[in-house]
């Protein structure tokens, strides 16, 4: 059996999780099954940590004198964010009154920069947050639950998929025509279907590669290293419309995409399952810091599922980057121009329809939006927290562009015209939903990347434990998700077209009220976790989470 490393009453240096910071903290316990040391903080926050998290105190001041003694001038500014020296200084104010108290109102920017920084500088000890959030091993029936869940999705995930393709294809895709008449076996698998995927895919590859565009930092990882990110997604997306359109041109017939839609999705979901096993492997290997908090609980299926590497990296191709911005996201794009293609096939019709134009606009801006603004991405929680494995290979290769598309799947066999008001207010919905979406995505990003841009000085923020600070005004000052709300509206309107006969063309709404309202809750307790008494104040200052006054 291992020794213990550090013994009970033993005074060491533990980091705040989520953060950089260590603070001086007190051994309680440690749980040889559950490998975590229980310690207790000056102020009294009990939490459990890993053994990597902790640090002899004698070894890390040492450590942090001779780094500041290397450190340049420029860097030194920032010395009071160093654990050491926040431990040796003390403050009787609560966390929750310094937040409270800091919450900046309309200043000058080089005054609320002092402002921020004097707010460090009285950076108290650890916020007293409730035991019941704290980094804990769950319960044993928490543990089986996510296992069952993950088994679960492993299998559900796909078959809904193909679920999805083949009863929206029928000529009554009604649910009460459950089960869909399942085609026979060898018509799943194509090679033709495979090769052109794998064509797609190296295609945006090689885009991706291009020394073209900006090279965007990401956020600050763990170790403090900031990873570089090719962002020329806009690029990618003119370059790939170009040469689809000369390659229409040259007489490719581009519905063979609706005619194959189960093939296509079939090879894609091989080629997700693939790189997830790949995922898996290497993430057993890959070093201590680069790894994610979720997706380690020991069990294969479990870790295989929810990913491990935070940032998996072949040189500088970064796997996950590519796979959540690239070929799923301009897939998706081409299917359905392809969708309006087999449209006009179907239904004889010189142009598509007005449903199927209003999609594919839609969807397209929301696309191309995402890619002008590829920098954005690096702010989301998708990079910055969770690992790479098969649920998000899955989502970005598969789900994306083969459900996605749904609607314009569906208005190729199921017309619906539009009346010319019917337009014009789902037009008005989704222009308003766009608004909300890009305006408080923006207004994030360019915080949390500049905390001090002096456009944004008229934002009031409240403080944190761990150096960031939270907006409290502007969109993340009306609701806590404004992101969310927008990008709801714009989901409302890309069901509409396709009017009320069916609920699968709704699919979509509904699967995407599902994941935001779960991506939120999930967001709050990891807040909690990292943020917390500042993120409550956060809570009590802007009540409600993603439609104001109603929830
Ligand atoms: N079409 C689709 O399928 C999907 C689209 N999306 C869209 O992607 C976008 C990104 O979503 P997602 O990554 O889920 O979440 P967010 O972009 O909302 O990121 C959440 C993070 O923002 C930071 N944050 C939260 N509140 C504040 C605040 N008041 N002030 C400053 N920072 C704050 C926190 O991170 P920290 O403090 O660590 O910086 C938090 O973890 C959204 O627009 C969403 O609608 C998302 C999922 C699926
Ligand atoms: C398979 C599971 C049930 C769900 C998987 C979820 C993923 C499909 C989504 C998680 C976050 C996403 C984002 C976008 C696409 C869907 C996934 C990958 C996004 C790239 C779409 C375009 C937007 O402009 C965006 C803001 C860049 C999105 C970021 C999050």
């Amino acid at each position: 059996m291992p020794a213990v490393k550090y013994q009970k009453g033993e005074k060491v240096m533990g980091r705040w999780p989520g953060s950089n910071l260590y603070y001086e903290v007190k051994v309680l316990s440690f749980d040889s099954m559950s490998q975590l040391y229980t310690v207790i903080y000056k102020d009294g926050t009990e939490l459990e940590l890993k053994e990597q998290d902790i640090k002899s105190a004698a070894g890390f001041q040492a450590r942090s004198r001779s780094r500041s003694r290397s450190r340049s001038p420029g860097r030194r500014r920032s010395r009071s964010r160093s654990p050491a020296r926040t431990t040796r200084r003390s403050s009787s104010r609560t966390a929750a009154a310094v937040a409270a108290a800091a919450i900046t109102d309309s200043v000058p920017s080089s005054r609320r920069e002092t402002r921020l920084k004097d707010t460090l500088e009285v950076r108290p000890s650890p916020l007293v947050i409730s035991t019941s959030h704290s980094y804990k091993l769950k319960p044993l029936l928490m543990c089986i639950f996510l296992l069952a869940g993950a088994y679960f999705w492993l299998l559900f995930l796909p078959a809904w998929v193909l679920f999805l393709i083949i009863q929206v294809n029928l000529e009554d895709p009604s649910l009460a025509n459950f089960p869909p008449p399942l085609p026979p076996l060898e018509a799943f698998l194509d090679a033709q279907a495979l090769a052109f995927v794998i064509l797609w895919i190296a295609f945006q590859a090689m885009l991706y590669i291009l020394p073209v565009g900006k090279l965007s930092e990401g956020m600050p990882l763990m170790s403090g290293e900031r990873l570089k990110y090719r962002t020329n997604g806009f690029f990618a997306i003119v370059v790939s419309a170009v040469v689809v359109a000369v390659a229409l041109h040259q007489g490719l017939d581009l519905t063979y995409i609706h005619s194959h839609f189960l093939q296509l999705a079939v090879a894609t979901f091989l080629i997700a399952t693939l790189l997830s096993v790949y995922l898996y492997v290497r993430s057993r290997y890959a070093p201590q810091e680069q790894l994610a908090l979720g997706g380690n609980s020991g069990n294969v299926v479990y870790d295989f599922f929810k990913g491990h590497e935070l940032n998996p990296r072949i040189k500088d191709f970064d796997l996950k980057f590519f796979c959540e911005m690239r070929p799923g996201l301009i897939g998706w794009c081409l299917i359905n121009f392809a969708m309006a293609l087999a449209e006009m096939k179907q239904q004889n019709l010189e142009a598509p329809s007005n449903s199927m134009i209003l999609v594919n606009l839609f969807q397209l801006l929301y696309v191309v939006d995402g890619l002008w603004n590829e920098e954005a991405i690096l702010t989301t929680m998708d990079l910055m927290h969770d690992g790479f494995g098969f649920m998000l290979a899955f989502g970005d290769l598969v789900w994306v562009p083969f459900t996605y598309t749904m609607q314009a799947y569906y208005l190729v066999r199921h017309p619906n015209p539009l009346s010319f008001p019917a337009l014009t207010a789902i037009v008005i919905l989704k222009l308003v939903g766009f608004y909300i979406f890009r305006k408080s995505n923006s207004e994030k990003n360019a915080f949390r990347r500049n905390p001090s841009d002096p456009k944004l000085s008229y934002l009031k923020t409240i403080p944190t434990a761990t150096g960031k600070s939270l907006l409290v005004s502007g969109w993340w000052g009306v609701i806590r998700h404004p992101n969310y709300l927008g990008d709801l509206l714009m989901a409302l309107a890309w069901s509409l077209p396709c009017g009320f006969s069916h609920l699968l063309p709704w699919y979509y709404m509904i699967y995407f009220i599902i994941l935001l309202v779960h991506r939120d809750s999930r967001d709050m307790s990891e807040c909690r976790r990292k943020y917390g008494s500042a993120w409550d104040e956060y809570c009590r200052t802007v009540r409600y989470r993603i439609i104001p006054c109603v929830y």
